[in-house]
């Protein structure tokens, strides 16, 4: 059956999105990794599927390019704000979130970010705020979950850290039962510069979860001010928390093309 798909991005970060409100749509892992491979399927960062909700305006499903349904994607959430249009509700194998779609952006209430070492999750106690264990130079992250796992480094230099050979080894360390996404972030005017390696896709222009996870770190440690910009290689968002708080996200969110495919 030929189904409709809208491809989207947020600050570079690409999703295939398909509108299963009316007309359901079965997913599996093997035909998300077929349809997420950038040589013979589509390609994305991650694929999304609309789906009705009992408990919100609508219900979003995520996959990675790896075939891996996972529950939150910050950039995919903004997108689905702005099909949604004006509030909206959104559930998420992570909670429900609140949207608010502007002109080419949306604001997103991330909910609330969790510190707990078995919440990240972690396979043995350790204290989040500082991870006493190191990968060559890379040492002493923060960990936060807010939806899906993170673990994030603060170096000098983000740009001079080796992801694309570090990233998949912390994020299949088995200190991560269930992976985990790896952030490097630098300080910069007050702001922050990220670079992220995530589970299940790799490298990417931009993660939304990661900048929020990031921005909560850096806040958690006084590194920066309870609103800081999060720069990406592939453009900024806006993050504010203040502990006790949810996170809110704010940042573009664009439409690419709308496609056809068989499934
Ligand atoms: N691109 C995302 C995160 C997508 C999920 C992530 N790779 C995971 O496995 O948790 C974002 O914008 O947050």
């Amino acid at each position: 059956m030929k189904r409709q798909f809208r491809k989207m991005h947020g600050l570079g970060n690409d999703f295939v999105i398909f509108d299963a409100r009316d007309v359901p749509l079965e997913m599996d892992v093997a035909t998300a990794r077929a349809l997420g491979d950038r040589r013979t399927g589509i390609g994305f960062d991650q694929l999304i599927v609309m789906e009705p909700s009992d408990t919100a305006d609508l219900r979003m499903r995520i996959w990675n390019s790896d075939g891996s349904e996972v529950e939150a994607c910050g950039n995919a959430t903004r997108c689905v704000a702005l099909i949604a249009g004006g509030h909206s509700r959104i559930e998420t194998m992570a909670g429900i979130l609140e949207g608010q779609a502007g002109d080419g952006e949306a604001e997103i209430d991330m909910g609330v970010p969790r510190f707990g070492w078995d919440e990240i999750p972690l396979a043995y106690p350790l204290d989040t705020a500082t991870l006493p264990i190191g990968w060559e130079g890379l040492r002493d992250p923060a960990a936060v979950n807010v939806g899906n796992p993170h673990v994030i480094f603060f170096v000098d230099d983000a740009g001079s850290v080796e992801l694309e050979r570090l990233g998949p080894i912390i994020e299949n360390d088995p200190l991560f039962p269930d992976r985990i996404n790896v952030n490097i972030a630098s300080l910069e005017d007050g702001a922050i510069r990220l670079r992220v390696w995530e589970r299940g896709a790799g490298l990417t222009r931009a993660c939304g979860t990661g900048a929020c996870a990031t921005a909560v770190a850096a806040i958690r440690r006084k590194l920066v001010a309870d609103r800081v910009e999060v720069r990406l290689p592939g453009g900024a968002l806006t993050i504010s928390w203040t502990p006790g708080a949810t996170i809110r996200m704010r940042g573009g969110a664009t439409h690419v093309f709308t496609g056809e495919v068989d499934l």
